[in-house]
């Protein structure tokens, strides 16, 4: 079903003209935002305990967990409220784990995306992966759409909250496949927020692309907003579930319900048309020249019959 006042796709030109690179939002845009919040939040709360329990004395936990304790000690200094301090590595190993499991379920209660939390989270579904018993949801579209876009010559990044590690291991063991051959990177909260258009600008200068070759996709609008501020480009990604945009959102930016409307029209497999050849739309010399050799070459063998 289409979103009220949403321009339907017939009628937008394709959002992909001059665009080089592609930066995917996760939640909300690749992902229904129902993997998140019944999948995988539910596996980290069900799980945490036994997995410090399991886990402490490795390397990555106990960085995660002194993460965690310097986060809620500067936390509870700016008297942020609800925050659950965890005692110091002289406390017993019992003392730790329940703070960090009062710590972290506090963080996911109020639906924070600290990169504290975010990582621990990561490490904690990397069991759930790996034992098959979470696969990464995607909508149906997505890894068709990807893969095409990325044949055509697009550099395709995600950008999300969830940290670096918790991305690749969700798009390397998706429903539909092992898609990490796609992406060209990974982008997290050590970038910097979301919401601030500087992480935007970081990325760009990372990636090498000018602000405006990017195209930033997400369901949230304050997030596109801060990829505009920085000069990318940014298109509102409505999915089923997704929190509903306002008016004002749906007029000020370009809307799309699924990936190939990023072609302004519907796509059709058997089209022979090509939408995007690169920069600007435009073919390459190379492909000109193997296009004119061709021609040549089926003239010739006509002469010769
Ligand atoms: C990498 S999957 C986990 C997603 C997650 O933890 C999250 O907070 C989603 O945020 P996003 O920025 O992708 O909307
Ligand atoms: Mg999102």
């Amino acid at each position: 079903m289409m979103a009220p006042n949403k321009r339907p796709a017939e009628e937008t030109e394709s959002l992909l003209i001059g665009v080089r690179s592609i930066v995917f939002d996760i939640e909300g845009t690749t992902t229904p935002i129902s993997f998140v919040k019944d999948t995988l939040f539910p596996y980290v709360r069900n799980n945490i305990e036994s997995y410090l329990n399991k886990n402490f004395d490795n390397p990555e936990v106990q960085k995660a967990i002194s993460a965690l304790r310097e986060q809620a000690a500067k936390e509870k200094s700016e008297t942020v409220e609800g925050v659950v301090e965890i005692p110091s590595s002289d406390a017993s190993k019992e003392d730790v784990i329940k703070a960090v499991v009062a710590n972290v379920q506090g963080q996911m209660d109020a639906d924070r995306k600290t990169t504290e939390l975010k990582n621990l989270q990561g490490l904690i579904w990397k069991d759930a992966y790996e034992s098959k018993e979470i696969k990464g949801e995607l909508f149906e579209d997505v890894a068709p759409m990807l893969k095409m876009l990325a044949e055509e010559g697009l550099q395709l990044y995600v950008y999300s909250s969830g940290s670096v590690e918790s991305q690749k291991l969700l798009f390397a063991n998706s429903v539909q496949g092992d898609l990490s051959d796609v992406f060209s990177g990974y982008f997290d909260t050590t970038t910097g927020s979301k919401t601030d258009s500087a992480s935007y600008k970081k990325i760009a200068a990372e990636i090498k692309v000018e602000p405006n070759s990017i195209l930033f996709l997400t369901d949230i609008p304050q997030e596109a907003e801060a990829a505009v501020t920085a000069g990318l480009r940014s298109a509102l990604v409505i999915r089923p579930g997704n929190v509903e945009l306002t008016d004002e959102h749906l007029q000020n930016f370009a809307c799309i319900e699924r990936f190939d409307e990023l072609y302004g029209e519907e796509y059709d497999e058997d089209d022979d048309i090509k939408r995007f050849a690169g920069d600007n739309g435009e073919q390459d010399d190379n492909e000109e020249e193997e296009e004119e050799e061709e021609e040549e070459g089926e003239e010739e063998e006509g002469d010769d019959a």
